[in-house]
This record gives structure tokens, C-alpha cells and sequence, in this order.
């Protein structure tokens, strides 16, 4: 099959392969011709169909090519006039053939269709279509603080680029202006168009000193704020591709901070991704990989030092920006029909939105997690199953960091907009038991770091069910309001009085006994149980008593107590001996009473 049919195929025909445009040509093994040339070929045939569709109408190219779809008809003029290499296929091939007939006319309707947009030469009409279809997303970069400097890269790799004052002066921008904007929330971040460079083939980029990173990505690392001494080392749970490690490396760098990131990722695919990207920023004296190590099986007792936890495990991706962004595709009416036009990429009929992956809006298709897995999602239960089932692994991630003995920091971020994934899991990690015992609670909005605390879209307050401290103290980001970022969410939770809020659970929910590391209270031959208080068997003490007050004392004293076992007092306050009388003052036998 040519490179034309194939495009063809996978801009019209059934989605079998879910996903974006790019994932499904990517991962379509069936395909001959190389996978970016189909991919380039499809994306821009659909920028620019509105053009070419007025073009091959006015042409009556379908009129007098019989055997031309519209879409083939799209695919190769797209190619015969704005390719540089022109059709890729034979000068005898008769698809070829069919368009070099009405080169003159196709060639004279496409000015036509040119100054009609007053566009003086052709490369404004590129740029205008260009604008047409961007995505109102900037690109991010995030200087590396461990290869470099803000500074340095201003001087250098953005040295010709004019710094604007705000975020909107860069999505109003053309996109191949050369503009930049330093973000105001995130340190080290810069904003530019969209496509003013391939920053990819950039030495900057090749060196490691600058990493292409969404704002909202750079949140979780700079509201971690790890801050290395005697905070300890840090646990970056779901690692790979190594975004958010790198981040961390980068604060510590700035910092002069030696501690270690323990960057664990299950997938060892994806692990060595990690290593790479590590490698590359220049992050190896900072972080240990624990490769293909599934973070739920590490064991919290061997990681005592580890101050701070990132947690960005697997979600469900729907805040992710390039998602289905296929331009719409607009076809060229065969003779005959009437209006063609036609929602993106599905040959007459609009593209379902679930076949590009988007779980926002169910609709039967496919379901795309921000881990590239699949899933068939045809109905709203399917999609509620789905969050569920990420909710609650996504939950088992937080409590397990809860229990690393020095902890005192976690935050807990997701590339998703629902609720369930967001607030929902945060209220569940902050009921759990663990939360409970160990003291966890919400980093308020008020005690965030500067960038944190002033970024002002905050979690919803009815998902968190009217508590305003925790819906403040959650940050999110939403794609397309303006402010240039995907969706995403994150929250921290912190200890306050490290193990001090811990032991004062413990005794009031585990009794007075001595317990061992699994909670089991610690007793002798005989089965009697050790007292926290004093050290001593519980039996012991008992003895004890009965010597000093007789074999009638029941063990709880010698204070009279009422049915409720409370000790019973005087007039004055004073507990009433159960020898008889008002003890005057508590001190005469040497007991100074119980606590009740
Ligand atoms: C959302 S991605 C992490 C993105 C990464 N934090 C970054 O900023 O580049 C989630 C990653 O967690 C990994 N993962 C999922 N469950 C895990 C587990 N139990 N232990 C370790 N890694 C896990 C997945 O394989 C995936 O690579």
C-alpha cells in the first residue's frame, strides 16, 4: 500500500488502534511506509484542508478524476503543492498522474485561495494557517540548575529572544516569534511559542542544561522543596521518564545539597529511559535507580533517613496537551454531493473524541492512561471503573509513603482532571489509619512556598467536600484557561511533630502495653504483658499492691472509684481512700494518686 492509502486509511477508516493520531501510527505494525512520514503527512494534510478543499473544489479536480477519493485526492494535492519533494510515487503512477493532469489549475486556484486570505506570498499563508491550528500551549523549559544557569542560557541559547512580561504576550504571539517569558511561580522556567525552534536540536537541549517540562509538571519538585541536611534523602516513587528526578536534582544542585534521590520505576523499559535522562542532566550524584523496583514492595524500615516522597504514580492522563489534538479534517465535496465538511479526521463522519484518547467526555473507544496504556472505555460506568481502580492504586501509593519512618513530606500529583483521582484520594489518604497514628495532614495553601502559595487555581471545594484547608491547600492547573499549562494536580502532605504526634496515638489507641516492630504487645513465659509506663510486668505491679493494701485491692489503687471506675473525691477535690476517709493531701502513704 503507498504512503498516500496508508495516511488515508488512518485518517478515515475505524479506529482500531485508539490513542492520539501519533501513538496510533506509532504503534501500527501493520504500516509499510516509515511511521513519521505518515504521521507528518496526515497532521498537515488536516491543517491545512480548508485550503486545499477550496482549492480542489474550484479545481473540479473530482469532477474529471473519477477514481479520486476525496481524501487521497487531499493527501496527494497537499504534497503536489506544498512538499517540498513534491508526491512521493512515480511520475507513471496513475495517482500521481491524476493530479499532475490540473497542475496549472490546481497551482492558479491555490493563489487564488491565498489572496482571498491576503497573504502576499506563500509562507504567510503557512504561518497563518500555522496559527489557525496551534494549540494555545506554550513551550516550556526548565533550566537545568545542574549543568547550568538561568543567566547563561539567556546570554546563549535565548540570546536573540525578547523577554515579555507575561504568559498571555506569548500565547498571543505568533509562533515562530521570538519571545520568552520567565515564569513568575516556578524559579528557572522559561515560556516560549510553540514553534519558534526544535529545541530538541539544540546543544543547550543535547547538553542536558535545558529540559523540555510543562509548567504544572515542575510544581510537585518545587513544592517538595527538599531541602537536603537534616531534612535527609528523598524518594522520587514513580520515576521514569525522569522528569520530576531531574527537577529534584536540580533544587538540590542549586542548593549545594548531597543527599540521594531514590528514583524507583517498575517498568525496567522505562527505567532505563530514567537512566538515560538522568544521565543526560547530569543528575547521577544525586540519584540511585532503583530499576524495575516496584515501589510498593519497598520496605519503609530500610529507607530511615528519607525525609521527603514524590509521588506521581500512573493516572489516568487527562489533563495531558497533545492528546487528540488533530486539527479538523475538510473534505472536498465529490461531484454531486452537497456540504462535505466534516468534524477531524473520520471521512464524512465526525472523529469520535474517545478514539484521540480523551477520557473527559466518555464515548465508546479508547482510553489512553499518561503510561501509554489502553483500555476500552464505552460507557460513563466503564470510565467510573476505570478512576476507581487508578484511585485506588494510586491511594495504596500515598499510605505506603505515610509509613516511611522519617518521612515528614509527600506530595502527591497527577496529570489528571478528575476529582477521583484528585481530591477524592487525598481525602481517603487523610482518613486512613496511618494518616491518623502517624500525624499526617494537608500542607496548607499559607505555609506553601512563595510560587505555591500564590498560584491561585486551588483544588475543588466540593470534592473535597466542603473543607476549605484541604481544597486550598490542593493545587491544580487546568489546560486552556489561559495560563498555559496541562492539567494537572498536586497536594503535599506533611508531619508536624515528627514521631512525637505518633507515640501519643499509640498509647491512647494501643493500650498501655509494650509492643514489638508489628504491633503485638510484648509478654513473658507467662503470657503477662510488659507496662509502657513502667517498664515492668503489669502483674508485678499488681503484687505490689495487694502487699501495700491488702489482698482485697482490685488492682486499680487505693482511691475509692465509682461504677464507672472513676476515682471518687472530697468535697475539695481530694480522692477518698478506700481505707476510709478523705486523703488530706495525697502524700502520707506515698501514692500520689492516678490521673483520671
Ligand atoms: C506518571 S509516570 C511518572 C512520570 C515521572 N514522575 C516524570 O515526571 O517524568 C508514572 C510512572 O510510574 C511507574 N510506576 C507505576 N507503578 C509503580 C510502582 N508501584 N512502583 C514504581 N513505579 C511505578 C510507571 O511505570 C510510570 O513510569
Amino acid at each position: 500500500m503507498s504512503l498516500y492509502h496508508e495516511a488515508a486509511a488512518l485518517l478515515t477508516g475505524p479506529s482500531t488502534h485508539g490513542g492520539s493520531l501519533k501513538s496510533r501510527v506509532f504503534s501500527n505494525k501493520e504500516l509499510k511506509s516509515p511511521p513519521a512520514q505518515v504521521y507528518a503527512l496526515a497532521l498537515e494534510t488536516c491543517k491545512w484542508s480548508s485550503v486545499l478543499k477550496e482549492v480542489i473544489e474550484n479545481a473540479e479536480l473530482l469532477k474529471h478524476e473519477r477514481k479520486l477519493t476525496p481524501i487521497l485526492s487531499l493527501l496527494l494535492t497537499h504534497d503536489h503543492l506544498l512538499s517540498k519533494s513534491g508526491i512521493a510515487l512515480p511520475p507513471t503512477h496513475g495517482l500521481r498522474q491524476s493530479i499532475d493532469r490540473h497542475k496549472a489549475r490546481l497551482s492558479s486556484e491555490l493563489t487564488k485561495s491565498r489572496l482571498r486570505l491576503q497573504c502576499p506570498t506563500l509562507a504567510h499563508l503557512r504561518d497563518l494557517i500555522e496559527s489557525f491550528t496551534a494549540t494555545k500551549h506554550p513551550r516550556w523549559i526548565r533550566i537545568n540548575t545542574i549543568k547550568s544557569t538561568l543567566d547563561a542560557q539567556l546570554s546563549s541559547t535565548f540570546k536573540d529572544f525578547t523577554v515579555v512580561p507575561s504568559i498571555s504576550e506569548i500565547l498571543a504571539s505568533s509562533r515562530r516569534e521570538k519571545v520568552l517569558c520567565l515564569d513568575g511561580h516556578v524559579p528557572n522556567l522559561i515560556a516560549v511559542p510553540p514553534g519558534v525552534m526544535d529545541f530538541t536540536k539544540s546543544e543547550a537541549y543535547k547538553r542536558g542544561e535545558i529540559i523540555l517540562q510543562d509548567k504544572a509538571s515542575c510544581f510537585p519538585g518545587y513544592l517538595l522543596d527538599p531541602r537536603g541536611g537534616e531534612e535527609g534523602d528523598v524518594v522520587d516513587a514513580c520515576a521514569a521518564p525522569g522528569n520530576k528526578t531531574t527537577h529534584l536534582a536540580g533544587i538540590l544542585a542549586e542548593r549545594g545539597e548531597k543527599v540521594t534521590i531514590h528514583a524507583f520505576e517498575k517498568d525496567r523499559n522505562r527505567a532505563r529511559t530514567l537512566k538515560k535522562m538522568v544521565g543526560v542532566a547530569g543528575g547521577e550524584g544525586w540519584t540511585v535507580v532503583h530499576a524495575g523496583e516496584d515501589f510498593l514492595r519497598a520496605d519503609p524500615a530500610e529507607f530511615k533517613g528519607v525525609g521527603a516522597l514524590l509521588l506521581d504514580p500512573s493516572c489516568s492522563g487527562s489533563g495531558i496537551v497533545g492528546r487528540d489534538d488533530l486539527p479538523e479534517l475538510h473534505l472536498p465535496e465529490p461531484p454531486g454531493n452537497k456540504s462535505n465538511k466534516v468534524g477531524g479526521g473520520n471521512g464524512g463522519k465526525k472523529r469520535k473524541r474517545a478514539e484521540g484518547g480523551e477520557v473527559g467526555r466518555p464515548e465508546k473507544g479508547v482510553m489512553v492512561d499518561d503510561d501509554g496504556e489502553m483500555m476500552v472505555v464505552s460507557s460513563e460506568k466503564d470510565l467510573q471503573q476505570r478512576i476507581e481502580a487508578l484511585a485506588a492504586f494510586q491511594l495504596q501509593i500515598i499510605l505506603h509513603a505515610f509509613e516511611f519512618p522519617d518521612a515528614k513530606k509527600v506530595t502527591y500529583s497527577t496529570c489528571s482532571i478528575h476529582a477521583g483521582e484528585n481530591e477524592g484520594v487525598t481525602l481517603k489518604a487523610l482518613r486512613s489509619e496511618v494518616a491518623r497514628r502517624r500525624g499526617w495532614r494537608v500542607f496548607k495553601r499559607e505555609e506553601q512556598i512563595r510560587g505555591m502559595r500564590e498560584w491561585d487555581v486551588r483544588g475543588e471545594l466540593e470534592a473535597s467536600e466542603g473543607d476549605k484547608e484541604v481544597a486550598e491547600g490542593c493545587i491544580r492547573a487546568y489546560r486552556d484557561d489561559g495560563r498555559g499549562t496541562m492539567g494537572f494536580f498536586v497536594v503535599m502532605f506533611v508531619r508536624d511533630g515528627t514521631v512525637d504526634g505518633e507515640r501519643k496515638l499509640e498509647e491512647d489507641e494501643e493500650g498501655p502495653y509494650v509492643r514489638d516492630k508489628l504491633g503485638r504487645i510484648v509478654r513473658d513465659g507467662n503470657g503477662i504483658p510488659t507496662l509502657k509506663a513502667t517498664g515492668r510486668k503489669a502483674v508485678e505491679l499488681e503484687e505490689e499492691e495487694d502487699e501495700k493494701y491488702g489482698s482485697g485491692s482490685d488492682g486499680e489503687g487505693p482511691f475509692v472509684r465509682d461504677a464507672e471506675g472513676r476515682i471518687v473525691r472530697g468535697p475539695d477535690g481530694m480522692p477518698m481512700l478506700k481505707s476510709g476517709g478523705v486523703e488530706e493531701d495525697g502524700s502520707d502513704d506515698g501514692w500520689s494518686g492516678f490521673d483520671d
